[in-house]
């Protein structure tokens, strides 16, 4: 973004000298057009005041004209609002995204947005952060115009064609909130109950409405007064931490490395034109739907003629559903479908996506080896299963990756892409890439029993049942949980996903035996503390909602609603009684450290067995795709949040506690984390770097 007067001086905020800081808070240096320096955040020293700047702009008796070019978002925008007049570049997108990095629009951006466009307006802004085309920008006010031509050009016109025009009624702090339809009380009141409940714990949104209410309610000068405090609030709070540290995370997964050696910027995608998803169950049809979306020719292969025709018409609905929704028009022309195999000769990438079974994936790939371009990417979607043994079915296993999506795959932002040992550079850098293109936050790991989000996962369902069996009730764990921040507690989110899922996989893996004998031995499995819980209920036929009834009641089958169920509590307590397990009182705080610390001690041996390359990879897995809330950073920055010494010391005392728990012994890298000085999570790779190199 550029500003210009009506003399033509261009406006040069960089050089602007500074003047005394606001107290408490570090100063920006002026704003480059995607905002404040998110890396100066911390350095309390840099740049100009950008406030006195704005004002200074804005009280200016030249007119000022932005030109806005690509992005204008935060503090660039902020700058543009002291500005008397906006022209943008159609393909320009604008924003106060300060909320997403836990912070509000601190230079008087919640101050002049509402002035300028009208509360409802500035509120839908400045809440969700979200960017704006220049066409809705001029259709909200934000803008005066848009051009297709040089932007730059066309305010240099536009100031000389104002110059000399008053400039009073064109300065936003001067101005008043448009008044709203009904009760500005209401209204506000209305939107704080909404943001708090959607917030679940997060403070940035509510502080945004505090900020806009004062931008309604009070003169210009005092809600700046009331921005500044707010912002005082936010910025030095661990939740804004968290979230600009988890912004930098998402860029740095992207820089992908392997521990042979295999780098992103080492290894160019190969051109993917066309792709084929085999299997149109809930996943291949999210899949499907997602790389449409993306723009990408899809040919979509079902065998079974009741659910290819069942698929098409559901497929249909959610493109045309997702394109309402966008205001675009839907990408129908993009989709093709056959029940037949061979119609994926012509693609450049296949993601098999049929139920997890390794004997008919491995027949798949087979097959795909034989129909396939030799040079096609052969991918799978499964959650678990072991990559390399399906890639050992293909003539060419260094073009197997797993594209392990998360439900519904349109909607969720993570992509886990599974390298295995044969997988070369090119098909992991291709994988990436087309995750990318997805629109999804793609995260490179190796191949082992779970990948990284379902091997950690493992480590807390188990001290979720260790703890049932102890005296917790459901309720007792969700709402831990909850609090924390998760917008479900892991019981609900089974009886929503069906507790059957994890119980086939018990079976499969030889965990859930049939019946159960009493005494301490029935609750040992493969050597270590089993909790047979899950398979009890599962063996009454309480597979979560759709059956009515799992760790709660629902009323009916397909109820959504839970409510504690007396049958579950007597049962837990029968249950006790006949293994001699005497219950005692759990509080919240033991549910969360044996819960996520138990899932933190498995990342750390993730790490060190080089699964995922450094602590963002395990942090962004968590945030866009287990609903670990974004504004506590992932669990790796939880833990160095927590500290690392005491995440180890509650790990011993637990350990101590329960000897038979494997996953609650603490991981050595951890110790040898703690043993280093537990230096800061941005600098654990280069730690554990050196700590491999000493081994
Ligand atoms: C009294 C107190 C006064 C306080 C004043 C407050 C002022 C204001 O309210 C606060 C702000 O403006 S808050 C700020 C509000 N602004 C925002 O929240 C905007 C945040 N940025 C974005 O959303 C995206 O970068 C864009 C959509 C702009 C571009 O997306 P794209 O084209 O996919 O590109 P990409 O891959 O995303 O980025 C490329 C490289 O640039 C890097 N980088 C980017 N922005 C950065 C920043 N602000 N900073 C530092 N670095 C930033 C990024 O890390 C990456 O580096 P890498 O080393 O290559 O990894």
């Amino acid at each position: 973004m550029g500003g210009f007067c009506g003399n033509k001086n261009i406006l040069a905020p960089k050089k602007c000298s500074g003047e005394a800081r606001h107290r408490g808070l570090t100063q920006n240096s002026a704003p480059g057009p995607k905002g404040a320096d998110i890396k100066e955040f911390g350095d309390s020293e840099s740049g100009p005041p950008l406030i006195p700047m704005i004002h200074a702009i804005e009280a200016g008796n030249k007119p000022m004209v932005a030109a806005i070019e690509g992005f204008a978002l935060g503090g660039g925008l902020e700058l543009a609002l002291g500005c008397h007049y906006r022209i943008a570049h159609s393909k320009a997108r604008l924003g106060l995204p300060e909320v997403t990095l836990g912070l509000l629009p601190a230079a008087g951006g919640s101050q002049r947005l509402p002035r300028l466009i009208g509360v409802p307006a500035a509120l839908d802004l400045i809440i969700t952060g979200r960017h704006v085309t220049a066409a809705e920008a001029l259709q909200l006010g934000i803008v005066d115009q848009v051009t297709d031509h040089h932007t730059v050009d066309a305010a240099v016109k536009f100031a000389l064609s104002v110059a000399g025009r008053p400039l009073d009624a064109r300065r936003i702090s001067s101005y008043s909130c448009p008044p709203v339809s009904g009760d500005l009380d209401a209204l506000f009141e209305e939107v704080m109950r909404k943001v708090r409940r959607g917030a679940r714990g997060a403070i940035a949104p509510v502080a945004c409405v505090q900020a806009v209410r004062a931008a309604a309610t009070l003169p210009y000068a005092r809600g700046m007064e009331r921005e500044r405090e707010l912002m005082a609030t936010l910025f030095t709070s661990g939740q804004a931490r968290a979230l600009q540290y988890s912004f930098f995370a998402q860029r740095a997964v992207s820089r992908w490395s392997t521990p042979s050696g295999a780098r992103w910027d080492a290894s160019a995608p190969k051109p993917v034109r066309k792709v084929a998803v085999i299997g149109l169950g809930t996943m291949g049809r999210g899949i499907a739907v997602a790389l449409a979306q993306a723009g990408f020719p899809v040919v979509s292969v079902e065998t079974q003629e009741k659910q290819l025709t069942e698929a098409k018409r559901a497929v249909s609905q959610m493109l045309e559903r997702g394109a309402k929704r966008r205001g675009v028009a839907a990408p129908l022309d993009k989709m093709s479908y056959s029940s037949n195999i061979q119609a994926v000769a012509d693609v450049d990438l296949v993601i098999e996506a049929v139920f997890e079974d390794m004997g008919l994936k491995k027949k798949i790939f087979q097959q795909l080896s034989a129909v396939c371009k030799p040079d096609a990417l052969l991918c799978t979607n499964t959650s678990s299963l072991d990559v390399d043994q399906l890639a050992s079915q293909t003539r060419n296993p260094e073009l197997v990756v797993g594209m392990h999506f998360f439900a519904p795959a349109h909607v969720m932002k993570l992509l886990e892409v599974v390298y295995g040992p044969r997988s070369s550079p090119q098909a992991l850098a291709t994988a990436m890439q087309l995750g990318k293109k997805m629109g999804k936050v793609s995260v490179a790991v190796g191949n082992c029993p779970g990948f990284v989000g379902n091997r950690m996962l493992k480590a807390y369902v188990e001290q979720a049942f260790f703890l049932l069996e102890e005296g917790a009730t459901p309720e007792l764990v969700d709402s831990a949980l909850e609090e924390f921040g998760f917008s479900m507690g892991f019981f609900k989110v089974s009886d929503l996903s069906g507790l059957d899922v994890g119980w086939k996989v018990r079976k499969e893996d030889g965990l859930a035996l049939p019946g159960v004998s009493t005494g301490p031995s029935a609750r040992i499995r493969q050597g270590r503390r089993y909790s047979p819980l899950g398979d009890l209920l599962c063996q009454r036929g309480r597979f979560g909602q759709k059956t009515g009834s799992g760790w709660y009641q629902y009323g009916k089958p397909g109820g959504r609603v839970a409510t504690p169920d007396p049958w579950l509590h007597s049962f837990l307590e029968e249950y006790r009684a006949q293994h001699g397990l005497v219950p005692r009182r759990i509080d919240p705080q033991e549910v969360l450290e044996r819960c996520l610390y138990a899932l933190i001690n498995e990342g750390f041996r993730i790490l060190e067995d080089g699964i995922a390359a450094g602590p963002e990879d395990i942090d962004c897995i968590y945030v866009f795709g287990y609903g670990w809330p974004h504004y506590r950073g992932g669990p790796m920055f939880y833990a160095a949040m927590v500290g690392l010494p005491k995440v180890l010391e509650r790990l011993e005392h637990y350990y101590r506690a329960h000897p038979d728990v494997p996953d609650l012994q603490p991981c050595s890298l951890l110790r040898r984390l703690v043993a280093s000085g537990s230096p800061p999570v941005q600098k654990w790779k280069e730690a554990i770097k050196k700590l491999h190199s000493q081994l």
